[in-house]
């Protein structure tokens, strides 16, 4: 099979979607690898890498686009759309249910769209999604930390604070892995974190591993309301798979934050959990100031760390991406029930739940479509 692999186009999206290390591992079974020139670079890797591992460095997009399998990062921007054609293997994140118009192109083209962030192991555990979960869970609080300093807007408050003078109160919404690292950061930095999750056995888990040094709460309107008053940091890391991320932080909520204050909506790739983030923020625009209180919502965090996010994201992608190449998607989603899971467009059919509820369209099993092509899962 030939695989393409294009340059990510999205602002500062410097992640890749292979690396030299994968470029030897589909050679090894035969496949072919385009990559587009330059698409290495801002991970540290150059074309002369590529094609020492053996890829084929292509200049046009266009061409790289019309491999058999196109492995990217991010979700296709508009203007990628037009290389959308019919069986083409799209294998990236896609977050598809804040996205009408990609979902759209998707169904319109019968393109083949495996979505990362739903390849769902027995466990209920999204290995695709894991490792930049924890990039950007750990960012977070790196990131609210330089914006509560007085120069980017903040109310100038230190995350430790130091002898004699309280830390900052961080409140983590959603205790996942996002949730789980952010806490890891703010604890060490010092600071007094409060984490919310609506999964109480999750929240025994977090207290067990954190041994008293923060404070779990279960999840509702009023704990939510409540810690948001007082936080210096908020940070929003909730996720219902494949869903829209639920709008859990009022307008009035964030109101009663004191000015300075930052909220960092990392599940915004999602649709965001905030209700007074309106728009994706990105790397080079990362806030806007609402009622005195600092918002970032910028969608692709890692690509900010491509170097560390790319080995860590291309770690857990490039095995699955091997299975689709050795045997073809039906014979892979047939033999892995958790790659079956990421198929969220195919045929022209919408195969993911929340996706097709989010956007209006039938939904049909992948299950169905591949005994319709005669191949039972
Ligand atoms: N902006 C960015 O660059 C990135 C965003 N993300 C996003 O971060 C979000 C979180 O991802 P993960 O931590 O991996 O998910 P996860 O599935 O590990 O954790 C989500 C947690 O949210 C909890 N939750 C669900 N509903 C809740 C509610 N009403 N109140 C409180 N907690 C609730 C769940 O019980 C779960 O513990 C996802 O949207 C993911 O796509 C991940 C990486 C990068
Ligand atoms: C998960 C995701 O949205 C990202 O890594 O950019």
């Amino acid at each position: 099979m030939i695989i393409g692999v294009p340059k990510e186009i999205k602002n500062n999206e410097n992640r890749v979607g292979i690396t030299p290390a994968g470029v030897v591992a589909f050679k090894k079974c035969n496949h072919e690898v385009w990559v587009e020139t330059g698409a290495g670079l801002g991970s540290g890797f150059t074309d002369q890498d590529y094609m020492d591992a053996g890829a084929v460095i292509v200049s046009s997009a266009k061409k790289v686009w019309s491999a058999q399998m196109v492995i990217k990062v991010k979700e296709p921007i508009a203007e990628e759309y037009g290389y959308f054609y019919e069986g083409l293997i799209l294998y990236t994140y896609l977050h598809l249910a804040p996205e009408p118009e990609l979902t759209k192109a998707l169904v319109d083209k019968k393109v083949v769209a495996i979505a990362y962030e739903t390849i769902q192991l027995d466990n209920k555990t999204l290995p695709l999604l894991t490792p930049m979960s924890e990039v950007a869970g750990r960012m977070s609080v790196q990131i609210g930390a330089r914006f509560l300093e007085n120069p980017n807007g903040g109310k100038g408050v230190l995350m430790g604070g130091v002898p004699g003078v309280s830390p900052a109160e961080v409140v983590i919404i959603g205790g996942g892995i996002v949730g789980t690292n952010a806490a890891k950061m703010a604890v060490g930095m010092g600071a007094n974190v409060t984490i919310l999750d609506v999964n109480i056995d999750r929240l025994r888990q977090l207290d067990d591993m954190f041994q008293g040094r923060l404070k779990t709460l279960a999840s509702n309107s009023y704990n939510i309301a409540e810690s948001v008053k007082k936080a210096d940091l908020l940070v929003g890391a909730v996720l219902i798979p494949g869903a829209r991320a639920p709008q859990l932080v009022t307008e009035e909520m964030i109101k009663t934050m004191n000015p300075g204050s930052v909220v960092v909506d990392v599940a915004i790739d999602q649709g965001g959990s905030i209700a007074t983030i309106d728009h994706i923020t990105t790397h080079s625009d990362p806030t806007y100031v609402k009622y005195g209180v600092v918002h970032y919502a910028v969608a692709n965090m890692p690509g900010a760390v491509a170097r560390t996010s790319t080995l860590a994201l291309t770690n857990v992608t490039i095995p699955y991406g091997i299975q689709i190449a050795n045997k073809g998607y039906k014979l892979a989603a047939k033999e892995n029930r958790a790659l079956a899971k990421g198929i969220n467009v195919i045929d022209g059919y919408v195969t993911y739940h929340a996706v097709a509820e989010a956007h209006g369209y039938s939904y049909v099993s992948i299950e169905n479509v591949l005994e319709r092509q005669n191949v039972t899962v």
